[in-house]
């Protein structure tokens, strides 16, 4: 569409959160599609102007929630700014060129993506703060990789495609476009160094087996999804140690209302954000923190084959920050039966670093503090909690066998050894260590190109049965738990 509908124009000056609320609840409802360059626009403009100007206005103790002013958003700024971006857009792209199809083609997406990519200013630190939004684009002609593939697909909304479609994994995004959304198309760039694949098929394929793909498993958006996936890059940091509040609530606002009507339930990660924002500020009424995390997981099992890890460190870090201790590394140990699935490969390195905190810092963070008391119920005397931790460590350990990069080094045998030397031969003879083959890890060996560790792999199974994990001893060398074990046993 060339302006605002008519309809939009009344929402305006948006000075509060429920008028934005009140748009993005238009927009979602009504009958055509979301605009998705009018709502980055606006919430990049709040954003901005609450986290990236100096003149923070300190906020009236006396302020309740529903009198948080923001400042206000205006209908000529927000006007011109849209115009510019479709005037970029539709000038830019000749549509006479690209057939009568309705369908985008690779050709056309390629476009879009040199497009948005030209224009981007030539020398920008890339990772940023407030750079995902078109509202960043527009006024300062700077992009990060997300918001990249986000103006991909809001310019081709532009153009009237409505098969392209933002596909996200949970370090990287690309899109998908034809009939049934069949073809996939890189538009951004990912990490550091890495020659960006613009206009490639996403790739390739199973054979990398690379967290990055998260195993053919993206979240493929809807226009509404892509609502929530702004939505949830809205980013309220004003600084490393403190958050804008009304960004914040404004983002929580928006995703409940993305909640309500139905747009986060395939969309685990999003579900998470949410229930970041509800532990440290939770809505009256709503669903606890705990059971949000719990829905982002079992989203990720119902529609991603539970091959998303960040579910489970989502809830894992939750339950440390209250000191739930056996819950954490039940979910940590969950997040690693996701990742030994996986080869660890150069472009993971995001993932790598979630697993080296865990292990190297949270979990011996919890020893030490579990080691000061000596309550009968310390979860060193709970062969769970060590069954918990040993399957954490052996699915870290699965992740490395057939990968073409090695994983572990000695910066993670020691804290390794120093945890599972706490707890007493008498517990730890508690859990059985069975382990057997199954169809999925024989895959892992067999499409595995990798060299550390390139055994054959058999899978750790843990039976749960009369208070006792039972991993059940099999063939496979490299770094299997069974011979870190062994190995401990000899020493403590
Ligand atoms: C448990 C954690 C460490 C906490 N925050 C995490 N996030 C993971 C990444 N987040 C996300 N939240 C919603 N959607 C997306 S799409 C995407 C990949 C990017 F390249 F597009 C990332 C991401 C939000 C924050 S994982």
């Amino acid at each position: 569409m060339a302006g605002f509908r008519a309809v939009d124009r009344r929402h305006f000056p948006l000075d509060d959160i429920p008028s934005i609320v009140r748009l993005f609840k238009e927009q979602l409802e009504s009958s055509s599609e979301p605009d998705l360059a009018l709502l980055s626009i606006v919430v990049g403009a709040v954003e901005n102007s609450l986290t990236c100007n100096r003149s923070v206005s300190v906020q009236k103790e006396t302020d309740t929630l529903c009198e948080h002013k923001l400042p206000a958003v205006q209908y000529h700024i927000t006007e011109a700014l849209y115009s510019k971006f479709h005037a970029l857009i539709k000038g830019a792209v000749d549509l006479t060129q690209y057939s009568g199809s309705k369908y985008a083609t690779r050709e056309l997406v390629k476009k879009v993506s040199d497009v948005i990519w030209n224009s981007l200013s030539k020398s920008y630190y890339k990772d940023r703060a407030h750079l995902q939004s078109l509202y960043s684009y527009l006024t300062g002609r700077r992009l990060d990789c997300f918001g990249v593939a986000f103006a991909v697909v809001a310019g081709c909304q532009v153009l009237g495609y409505r098969d392209v479609h933002l596909a996200l994994s949970e370090d990287h995004a690309w899109v998908v476009f034809g009939e049934g959304g069949s073809q996939t198309a890189e538009v951004t760039w990912h990490g550091k160094g890495n020659e960006d694949k613009r206009g490639q098929p996403v790739g390739p394929g199973m054979g990398s087996r690379s967290w990055l793909y998260v195993n053919g498993c993206p979240v493929i958006c809807t226009r509404p999804m892509e609502v929530a996936a702004l939505v949830s890059a809205i980013n309220p940091s004003l600084s490393a140690t403190s958050d804008a509040m009304e960004v914040a609530l404004l983002q929580q606002e928006l995703l409940w209302l993305l909640y309500d009507l139905g747009h986060l339930t395939q969309y685990p990660m999003a579900i998470g954000n949410l229930s970041d924002l509800e532990e440290v500020s939770p809505t009256p009424g709503r669903p606890p923190c705990s059971t949000l995390f719990q829905e982002a997981a079992m989203s990720a099992r119902t529609y991603y084959k539970n091959q998303h890890v960040y579910p489970y460190t989502y809830q894992g870090g939750y339950f440390y920050r209250h000191k739930m201790y056996k819950e954490a590394f039940e979910s940590w140990a969950n997040a690693a039966d996701v990742i030994r699935l996986y080869n660890y490969s150069r472009d993971d390195e995001e993932i790598y670093k979630e697993f080296l905190e865990i292990a190297n810092e949270l979990i011996p963070h919890i020893m030490k503090v579990v080691s000061s008391g000596h309550s009968a119920h310390s979860i060193l005397k709970d062969p769970e909690c060590f069954a918990h931790l040993i399957r954490f460590y052996d699915g870290i350990c699965q992740w490395e066998e057939g990968s073409p990069t090695p994983v572990l080094h000695i910066g993670w045998a020691k804290p390794l050894v120093n945890t599972i030397s706490k707890f007493d031969a008498d517990v730890r003879t508690q859990v059985v260590i069975e382990c057997h083959e199954d169809e999925i890890c024989n895959n892992k060996s067999s499409s595995g190109k990798g060299t550390a560790g390139n055994t054959k792999y058999l899978n750790n199974k843990y039976l749960n049965n009369n208070n006792y994990c039972k991993m059940r001893e099999g063939g496979g060398g490299g770094n299997s738990t069974r011979d870190i074990i062994r190995s401990l046993e000899s020493r403590v």
